[in-house]
């Protein structure tokens, strides 16, 4: 056997990053609570049928699984807390007043990795307002995910706004598209093909490219192209969100863009951060679903804050002192009342220097190593 290899895409956290991680997500989770959002904490594994589909327009995902012996049945891995939390609010808290604010955080793992990120698994970190996905609860949302940021040390932090069903919508009004011609459609527009949208005579999308980048040039764009009220709302539903959260965010548009954005509908964001690769968060506006059908509006965001600690946030340890055998244990509790993590030997020799203390308590005293 292979002593100590793990499987693509899974890994250790060691010191100090599993404590960085831990902190970051505490901080994340304390924000939340303190914005009246209760904590949840769903299990890591579920039957894979309430996994999926608890959440209008998910797609069937690929799931890492396995067949549960207890129950015969197949368990599926979470690769996303917010459908759990969707299920809990439709379930077991259907009974509680709306909104209801539900925040989680926990690991969360995918059967893929990306190109941009080699990890399967990682820690997600988000709140959930489940019974409207009004303005107000958008730009609640926005505000918490980039507090929560801020708390975590985050700077220089790019918010990119995103209109999942867009393009649907465009299709099915004002600038129509053969249902079996959608896809090709959206395809050309991720890719951002002006030549192939006009070849395939999607020539009334094309000013949708010219509609990304950084605000208010983009909305303004947004704001030319004319599709009757579709857009009109939209926009100034942006407008209203945006105001919330003028000045601690660059702002930037991609109004089709819909990658990673499987449920989402009227309102999607991605969160990015300088100095830190690829995306830090999502979140957006979707639709649960009740055991007997009904729907209800949500509207939440994601952290996910490994990245952040690879960028040197989280904070630092404490610096580790040494402490001998016969110290006095009240002085000790001071020494970490006053932020010192202690190292208490535990026989007559131990190596102070090289169990990470840079100092060491001697007869009351704080000495450097
Ligand atoms: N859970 C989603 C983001 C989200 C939260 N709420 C709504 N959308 C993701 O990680 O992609």
């Amino acid at each position: 056997m292979s002593v100590g290899l793990l499987p693509e895409g899974l890994r250790d956290r060691l010191p100090p990053h599993a404590d960085a991680l831990a902190r970051l997500v505490w901080r994340a989770l304390d924000v939340a609570q303190a914005w009246g959002y209760e904590r949840v904490s769903p299990p890591l594994a579920e039957f894979e049928d309430t996994l999926v589909g608890r959440l209008k327009s998910s797609r069937p995902q690929d799931l890492l699984r396995v067949i549960d012996p207890v129950s015969q049945r197949t368990l599926a891995l979470r690769p996303d807390i917010t459908a759990q939390v969707g299920r809990i609010a439709v379930t077991r808290m259907a009974h509680r007043a709306r909104p209801l604010r539900l925040a989680y955080g926990g690991p969360v793992l995918k059967l893929k990795a990306t190109q941009l990120r080699p990890e399967r698994e990682m820690m997600q970190v988000g709140a959930e307002i489940v019974g409207t996905d009004n303005i107000a609860a958008a730009r609640e949302i926005v505000s918490l995910a980039l507090t929560a940021l801020e708390r975590a040390g985050v700077t220089g932090i790019t918010l990119d706004i995103t209109l999942p069903d867009l393009v649907d919508t465009l299709a099915a009004g004002p600038f129509p598209i053969e249902a079996g011609r959608i896809d090709r459609a959206r395809a050309l527009l991720d890719a951002k093909d002006a030549g192939g949208l006009a070849a395939a005579g999607f020539d009334r999308y094309l000013p949708l490219i010219d509609a990304a980048g950084p605000f208010p040039q983009a909305l303004d764009r947004l704001r030319a192209i004319d599709a009757g009220g579709v857009l009109a709302s939209r926009i100034a539903g942006i407008e209203a969100i945006t105001t919330a959260v003028a000045g601690k965010a660059a702002l930037t548009l991609d109004p089709t863009e819909r990658h990673g954005f499987e449920y989402q509908s009227w309102f999607g964001f991605s969160l990015f951060a300088e100095g830190v690769s690829g995306e830090i968060g999502r979140g957006g506006s979707y639709t649960v679903l009740h055991p007997d059908g009904r729907e209800e509006p949500a509207l939440g965001f994601s952290l996910y804050p490994d990245p952040l600690i690879d960028a040197g946030l989280g904070g630092k340890p404490r610096q580790r002192i040494f402490v001998p055998l016969d110290a006095d244990a009240g002085a000790v509790e001071g020494l970490r009342a006053d932020g010192w993590a202690t190292v208490a030997a535990l026989d007559g020799d131990d190596d102070a220097a090289a169990l990470g203390c840079t100092h060491r308590f001697e007869r009351g005293a704080v000495v450097a190593v």
